[in-house]
């Protein structure tokens, strides 16, 4: 049994909070989107209530990726949406921060600098070694409690995720209480249930088709996005060079064995674009798949009518959706439409859960709402919705008591 921040009193209490407040930032690493961090809001607000001392511990992007950044935009952001003292040290675990820990007033919060500029944090560990780590063992010490709301993060066995937990009296934040209420029963919805995968990650959508149709978890998966190109291209269709080579370039060429495999085996439960739409000239063309290939500069960026009617009519006859990843290039308004188009089928299903981090700022862009559960995460909330265990949760799961 998992504690909770109800069980923690927290007044005077030194408390490392985990969040997940990785955002979308521009070349300049300026905030694109504050939902992760508004998210969060709710159980910073009710740590300094209570008179907790909080050392806020985050990432930031990938080490060598474009939104690898730190994290003084989003301390900055937070001392707007808190009506409390937010402070920033550009450390993770060295002297610095540890001393802006130790002057912490009850009700104060300081936000530690991008766990991942440790290079330890990038690195997959059990909960021993990760406590272990240099950062951990050396921010333990001046921590009372741990307290974990990234539930964006739960699906990573990293040491400021699993290594906290090891050593100190842990708890489960709002958000990740709530998101583990919702995502960590999928079984319990009514079926038939359809999962709609999309998007750009087609290896981690494919590990999800797998493991779904293999637990007898869905019904039906539908796919689109890249991840429908990969299906089409597993059945032999010819997506044209520009949407071949993309794939390519991502090094996805097992995915689409892997992909082949299911049509052979559960073929009947998988639907796969029937039409898509490519850039022609600046303007939308959709070609059905007898049609292709397109022009080997014409990628094909969204799923077609013809799809979307397919992919409706079923979801209309679904009593639960799980939702991950966007239809198409939604970014550009001409091929919006089938992201637009699916999760507005989506959200009049009877429970309709969503996750991913773009996903969430599809609908967002889109204006499209009404969905039953909205998760912060993607990698966690498609993990825990087919049926896997996430080690932040076991790491709560097995913390010392306080
Ligand atoms: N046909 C396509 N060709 C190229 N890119 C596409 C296509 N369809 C969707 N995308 C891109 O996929 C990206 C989103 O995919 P991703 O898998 O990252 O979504 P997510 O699971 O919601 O996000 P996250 O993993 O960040 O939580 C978008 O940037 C979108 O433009
Ligand atoms: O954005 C996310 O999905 C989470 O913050 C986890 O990030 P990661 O995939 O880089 O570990």
């Amino acid at each position: 049994m998992i504690a909770t921040l109800d069980d923690l009193d927290a007044a005077g209490t030194v408390v490392g909070l985990r969040v997940d407040i990785n955002s979308p930032v521009d070349a300049d690493g300026r905030l694109l989107d504050d939902s992760r961090i508004r998210a969060h809001v709710g159980t910073i607000r009710s740590l300094l209530d209570h008179g907790a001392r909080v050392a806020l511990l985050a990432h930031q992007g990938r080490p060598g990726g474009d939104s690898f950044t730190t994290l003084e935009p989003h301390a900055d952001r937070l001392n707007e949406l808190l009506d409390a003292p937010v402070e920033y040290v550009d450390e993770t675990h060295g002297a610095s921060a540890r001393a802006a820990i130790a002057d912490l007033a009850d009700g104060s919060c300081v936000v530690l600098e991008n766990t991942r500029f440790y290079s330890e944090e990038y690195m997959e560990f059990d909960s021993a070694d990760a406590a272990a780590t240099h950062l951990v063992e050396r921010l333990a010490p001046v921590l009372d409690v741990y307290v974990n709301d990234a539930f964006a993060a739960a699906h990573r066995s990293q040491p400021s995720i699993v290594g906290f937990p090891h050593d100190l009296p842990s708890y489960a934040g709002q958000v990740m209480e709530r998101e583990l209420a919702v995502l960590d029963d999928i079984e319990s919805t009514t079926r038939p249930r359809t999962y709609v995968l999309g998007g750009a990650k087609v290896s981690g959508s494919i590990d999800a088709a797998r493991d779904v149709l293999d637990r007898d978890l869905a019904d039906t998966v539908l796919t689109a996005g890249v991840v429908g190109n990969v299906f089409l291209i597993a059945d032999d269709h010819d997506v044209g060079k520009a949407s071949t080579d993309f794939i390519y370039d991502q090094d996805y060429w097992d995915e689409i064995d892997r992909a082949a495999a299911l049509l052979e085996e559960y073929g009947d439960r998988i639907e796969y674009p029937r039409d898509v739409a490519v850039e022609r000239n600046g303007d939308r063309i959709e070609l059905p798949v007898d049609e292709l290939p397109p022009a080997d500069d014409e990628p094909a960026m969204d799923v077609g009518t013809e799809t979307l009617e397919a992919y409706e009519a079923i979801l209309d006859e679904s009593e639960t959706v799980v939702l991950n990843g966007p239809a198409g290039v939604y970014e550009n308004e001409t091929f919006a439409e089938g992201t637009q188009s699916l999760y507005r089928a989506a959200a009049t299903v009877a429970t309709s859960i969503v996750g991913g981090g773009d996903t969430a700022s599809a609908m967002n862009a889109l204006g499209i709402d009404g969905f039953t559960h909205v998760s912060t995460g993607g990698g966690a909330a498609l993990a825990l919705l087919t049926g896997d265990t996430l080690p932040a949760v076991e790491a709560l799961d097995n913390a010392p008591e306080s």
